[in-house]
C-alpha cells in the first residue's frame, strides 16, 4: 500500500485556528473536506522545510512562530497511508490567498467540530478541543 508522508499546519490568528477547504476529487474521501494546511514532504527536506514551501505555496503565508511538532498522525485511507505531522504556528493577521482550497474559516476551538474535516483530522480536532 502506498504511503504518503504530510506536513500540516494549525494556524493562529488570536485564539482562531485556520480551517481551510480541499477541492473536489475523485477521491470522495477526501473530496471537499476540510483540513489544515500544508502538503507531502519532498526527497530529501526537512519537515519544517516542507512545511514552510507548503504554506507559501497554499496560502502566501509566512508564519511569525513555528512551534515544536504537536502530533503525528497515521491513519489509513482506502488507497494510501498517511503519516501526517502537524505543527502548531502564529500568524499576525487574519489575511491569507487560497490559492489551491475552495473556502477558509477562522475559527475558535469551540466550533472546530462544526465542520466536515477528513477523517485523519478528527485526531488533531479531538487533541485540540481537549487539550488546546
Ligand atoms: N495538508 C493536509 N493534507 C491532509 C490533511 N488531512 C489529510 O487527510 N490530508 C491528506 O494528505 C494528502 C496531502 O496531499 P496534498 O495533495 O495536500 O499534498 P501536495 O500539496 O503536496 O499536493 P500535490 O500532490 O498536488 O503536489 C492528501 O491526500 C490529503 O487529503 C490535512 O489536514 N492537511
Amino acid at each position: 500500500m502506498k504511503e504518503i508522508e504530510v506536513v500540516a499546519a494549525i494556524i493562529y490568528f488570536e485564539d482562531k485556528i485556520l480551517c481551510v477547504q480541499r477541492p473536489e476529487n475523485k477521491l470522495t474521501y477526501i473530496s471537499e473536506k476540510f483540513e489544515f494546511p500544508g502538503g507531502k514532504v519532498e526527497n530529501g527536506e526537512s519537515l519544517n522545510d516542507a512545511l514552510y514551501r507548503e504554506l507559501k505555496e497554499e496560502l502566501n503565508f509566512i508564519p511569525i512562530i513555528m512551534d515544536e511538532l504537536y502530533l503525528t498522525v497515521n491513519h489509513q485511507y482506502p488507497d494510501f497511508k498517511l503519516i501526517m505531522h502537524v505543527f502548531k504556528c502564529l500568524s499576525d493577521k487574519s489575511e491569507i490567498q487560497l490559492n489551491e482550497h475552495i473556502s477558509s474559516q477562522w475559527l475558535s476551538l469551540e466550533n472546530l467540530k462544526k465542520l466536515d474535516w477528513a477523517a485523519a483530522d478528527i485526531p488533531i480536532v479531538n487533541r485540540l478541543i481537549e487539550h488546546g
